[in-house]
Order: structure tokens, then C-alpha cells, then sequence
């Protein structure tokens, strides 16, 4: 497992899409335009993700259970906003909303100010890796780039690279199964970032590792995601995970969930943060106490 350190985090690449200024979504041409894109000339900037008005019901009839909602949320670009609530809070739902898994059954999500397509405008990381085990570990980020459009000559280059990003360099030859539990969340993260999408969608990526090596990532993916701004969404049951990871949190009502805290974190996020630093920090005690709080309510 390697140090915080030896990411090699440095900021938007140049084929990131913040590299030129502009959003990924911004350089197409062709796609359908939702009323929240701005338009040529004017300032206005759309949210990375706008949850407007949603809820969410799965089944139908009297088997029908309302998951979410109703539920409004801007999430800016750059945002990592952490998702907390009691189990069944609709956390998950929300999440698969913004991937475009599924369709909210009333309101609408956008993206970028377009309608979610799952794999297009998000990378996602679940609480399992879900690794093709038959492939190495740089097959199975290869195979992300190879979805993501990205030509054949270039992948192995992009490999070595999304893997040194994450504290992976030079594992691409390794078995997945000969790399740990945590290593291999690793992996996880390296495909859900192949193909420079802006929006990562994170559900307890991290929940069923070690304390050792939860705390590991943790400080590792805050590196990376004050180095590089990406936009993410994460899911957690944990008030301590939320504090030392997010710039916001929200914490969900119990279900059908609604927004019962929305509180900014504003914490140092420098890219080479101390851990025990921040977590010593009297804003940041003060923060779990307040989202702890409010989860609790939450869950009565
Ligand atoms: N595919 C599904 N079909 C029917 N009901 C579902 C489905 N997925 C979720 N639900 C229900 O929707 C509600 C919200 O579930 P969801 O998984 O989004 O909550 P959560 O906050 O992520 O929960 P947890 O913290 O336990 O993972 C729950 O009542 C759940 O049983």
C-alpha cells in the first residue's frame, strides 16, 4: 500500500477536461440541450449536477415503496458532497439517479444539464470493486479507456498513468486476485476516472475494507480529489468519513429521504493536508458533532 505521497496527483492533465477551462460536456457539438445549459454569452453556469423537485418510488401498486424525495439539490462543479442518512434513506437511489440507472419517477436530473446516461457522464465505484478477475489489473482499466472511447495505441500509457494516479504503479501485469481488497477499491477508482469524465459517483466505496486501510484511501482519494477538483458524489454511514472527505454534506431524512442537513465543510484542502492535523482541528470536532447530530434525528 503506498503513502498519500506517491500519488501522482498534480492537477488537471492535458486531457483533462478542466485543462482548457472547459467542461468535457461543453466541447460537443452535437448532443441535445437541456434549459440549463448556458448559453453562448451569458455567465450563467450550470450546476455539474441539478436534482430538481425528484422522487423516487420503486415497484408498482400496492407493491410500490417511495425511496426518495421530494428532493432538490445543485451540486457545483468541483463539489464533493457527501451523502449520510440512516439506512434506507435513499442514499443509493440518489446516486443511481445521478448515473442514470434510474429515472426518477417524478422531477427531473441532469448532468452537465443533460439527462443522466448511465457509463457516459460519471465514473462510478461501488462498495465491491466488481474487477474482472480473469483480467490483469491494467486489462481491467484498459477495458474502461477502451469503453471511454480512447484509442488502442494510447491505453497503455493512460494506464500506467490512472494507476500511478491512484498509488498503483506498476501493478498493470498483476492478477486482480493477487493484489489486496484495498488495492484493488483502487482499481476501482482508476476505471471509474479512465476517460476524463468529471463526475465521480462513490456508494461506501470504502465500507467493507479494514480500519487500516479505509483510513488509507480515505486520505489518499482527498489528495486526489483536491488535486484534481473533480466533482464527486459519496456515500457513507460514516459522520467521520463525511467530515475528513467532503467540502459539503447532506444528510437525508429518514426514508423517503429528503434533505434534513445541508452544511458546508470547510476544512483545509491544500492536496497535502495532514490527516491528524484536520481531524484535531476544532472546526472539524465541531462539524461531527453537528452532522452526527443530525443523523441521529434522522434515524429516530
Ligand atoms: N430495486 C429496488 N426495488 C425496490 N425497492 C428498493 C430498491 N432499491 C431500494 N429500494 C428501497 O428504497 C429505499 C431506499 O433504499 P436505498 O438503498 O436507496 O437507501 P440507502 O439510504 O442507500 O440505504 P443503505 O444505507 O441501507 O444502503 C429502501 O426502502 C429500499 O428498500
Amino acid at each position: 500500500m503506498q503513502s498519500p505521497d506517491d500519488l501522482r496527483a498534480d492537477g488537471p492533465r492535458a486531457d483533462d477536461p478542466r485543462a482548457d477551462g472547459r467542461r468535457a460536456d461543453e466541447r460537443g457539438s452535437t448532443r441535445e440541450v437541456a434549459p440549463e445549459e448556458p448559453r453562448a454569452g451569458t455567465a450563467t453556469v450550470p450546476p455539474a449536477v441539478a436534482v430538481r423537485e425528484v422522487t423516487h418510488r420503486y415497484g408498482r401498486g400496492s407493491d410500490a415503496v417511495t425511496a426518495l424525495g421530494p428532493l432538490s439539490l445543485d451540486i457545483p462543479a468541483g463539489e464533493f458532497l457527501v451523502l449520510v442518512g440512516p439506512s434506507g434513506s435513499g442514499k443509493s437511489t440518489l446516486l443511481r439517479l445521478i448515473a442514470g440507472f434510474e429515472e426518477a419517477s417524478n422531477g427531473h436530473v441532469t448532468v452537465h444539464g443533460r439527462k443522466p446516461e448511465p457509463g457516459r457522464q460519471a465514473g462510478v465505484v461501488f462498495q465491491q470493486p466488481r474487477l474482472f478477475p480473469w483480467h490483469t489489473v491494467g486489462e481491467n482499466v484498459s477495458l474502461a479507456l477502451r469503453y471511454a472511447g480512447v484509442p488502442r495505441a494510447e491505453r497503455p500509457a493512460r494506464v500506467e498513468e490512472l494507476l500511478d494516479r491512484v498509488g498503483l504503479a506498476g501493478t498493470a501485469r498483476r492478477r486482480t486476485w493477487q493484489i489486496s481488497g484495498g488495492q484493488q477499491q483502487r482499481v476501482a477508482i482508476a476505471r471509474a476516472l479512465a476517460g476524463g469524465r468529471d463526475l465521480l459517483l462513490l456508494d461506501e466505496p470504502f465500507a467493507a475494507l479494514d480500519a487500516l486501510t479505509r483510513e488509507r484511501l480515505q486520505e489518499d482519494l482527498r489528495t486526489v480529489s483536491a488535486r484534481t477538483g473533480i466533482t464527486s458524489v459519496f456515500v457513507t454511514h460514516s459522520v467521520d468519513e463525511a467530515v475528513f472527505l467532503g467540502t459539503r454534506a447532506v444528510v437525508l431524512s429518514a426514508g423517503p429521504g429528503t434533505v434534513a442537513l445541508d452544511v458546508p465543510i470547510p476544512l483545509p484542502r491544500t492536496g497535502s493536508d495532514d490527516p491528524d492535523g484536520l481531524r484535531g482541528l476544532p472546526e472539524y470536532a465541531a462539524l461531527r458533532a453537528e452532522i452526527g447530530a443530525a443523523v441521529r434525528e434522522a434515524a429516530r
